[in-house]
């Protein structure tokens, strides 16, 4: 698909002789232990499993992405190894020859390769945006209009399920000076328990502690509506995706009668699906994700439709390790408005993270690394300790 602006790119970079054609896309899958076992309404890891790839452009650079999974085909559709064979076969070999720079081309050219294969898609833009900052030596974020922040609250999950064991592990947050702000994941004990649970950590922290829940579909309407008031009454800050994606108009009558703003998170992974949800009332907050968008540009974007419709922003993850929090935080940085922070707290769940440096966790805030690309250092080790041999 060569555009006039694409034979534009290529002359610079000869020019320049920064040659961003992309020369190799290489994929691998790894397995990285978790430091405890996490919950969710329908699935529980204790390791996350993750498809890195890496792209090497002809300057010889080399940059890396990472498409995320949790618990197999379960958060979504999207398993590792589906991953790995879509872009080795489809999507790789319409990219190899192609200039880096040319994202909205490359991106073009992905959704014509493969339907959906949203995490697929993200991972590869990842590391082309990783390469080309490389090579052209410009931080990933320059390609987005460039960064408003260098700094973004993270919060942590709270997600083992034993209210004695999550308090102990929320208050050593505390008292680190890493998170502030939690999630609980709700949805997998009867509702009755969970927000007996849910008390009791409650109880236990400091009085202002900001608190998230995300039921990950788990309930009905009927049960939404029943606990509602106790969840206003306990000072809950967020609710998160509570009904199944496809119940839009029992989730906008819950939103209609909560105190508490509804988020969006299963339910809208494309553009169009963002604008339903706002269209329909749905949830006033939309949790921002690549595995979701399909890619950097493509994640700006759903920002700037939720944005449109009102709906405020929420850096969410699907437990990334360094790299793929590192790609996420390089759009974040960008954006005009972030109003509930991040949860990218994946590179401190992992017993060993595939980034040796880059990102800082200090004082509640990921701090944003300063280099070229996406900044980090990759964990070689771990990154072949962790990789998967077939
Ligand atoms: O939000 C999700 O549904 C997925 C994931 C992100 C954080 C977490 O604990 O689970
Ligand atoms: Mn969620």
């Amino acid at each position: 698909m060569p555009t006039p602006q694409t034979a534009v790119i290529t002359q610079l970079d000869g020019a320049a002789q920064r040659d961003t054609r992309i020369a190799e896309i290489e994929t691998r899958i790894v397995d990285c232990i978790t430091t405890r076992r996490h919950k969710l309404s329908n699935t529980e890891i204790t390791h996350q499993s993750y498809v890195i790839v890496a792209a090497k452009l002809a300057s010889g650079a080399v940059g890396y992405g990472e498409a995320s999974t949790l618990g197999g085909p379960r958060w979504s559709e999207e398993s590792v190894e589906a991953i790995k064979a879509n872009i080795d076969t489809y999507i790789a070999p319409a990219l190899i020859g192609q200039p880096a720079l040319a994202f909205e081309a490359n991106g073009l050219r992905m959704k014509k390769a493969v339907t959906r294969n949203s995490s697929a898609r993200a991972a590869v833009e990842s590391a082309l945006f990783d390469a080309a900052g490389k090579t052209l030596e410009l931080p990933a974020s320059a390609f987005l209009g460039g960064p408003v922040r260098d700094r973004i609250e993270v919060l942590w999950a709270l997600a083992s399920g034993d209210a004695d064991q999550e308090i102990e592990e929320a208050r050593g947050k505390l008292s680190a000076r890493e998170h502030r702000r939690f999630k609980i994941k709700l949805g997998f004990h009867s509702p009755a328990d969970d927000m007996a649970r849910l008390r009791k950590i409650m109880g236990a922290m400091p009085q202002d502690t900001e608190m998230v829940v995300d039921v990950n579909q788990g309930w009905s309407e009927a049960t939404a509506i029943r606990y509602l008031p106790e969840l206003a009454e306990l000072g809950v800050a967020l609710i998160e995706q509570p009904l199944h994606p496809g119940q839009l108009a029992a989730t906008a009558r819950i939103a209609a009668r909560s105190a508490i703003p509804i988020m969006v998170d299963e339910a809208a992974f494309s553009n169009p699906e963002i604008v339903q949800n706002a269209a329909t009332a749905a949830g006033s907050v939309y949790s921002l994700k690549l595995v979701k968008s399909g890619g950097l540009l493509e994640m700006k974007r759903a920002a700037g439709i939720a944005s449109a419709f009102g709906m405020e922003l929420y850096g969410g993850c699907l437990l990334e390790s360094g790299i793929g929090a590192a790609a996420h935080m390089a759009v974040f940085a960008t954006l005009p408005q972030l109003e509930w922070g991040c949860e990218h707290f994946g590179p401190r769940i992992l017993k060993n993270d595939l980034m040796s440096s880059g990102l800082l966790f200090k004082d509640f805030h990921i701090h944003m690394p300063v280099g070229h690309g996406f900044g980090i250092t990759i964990n070689h080790d771990a990154l072949n300790d962790a990789t998967r041999r077939v």
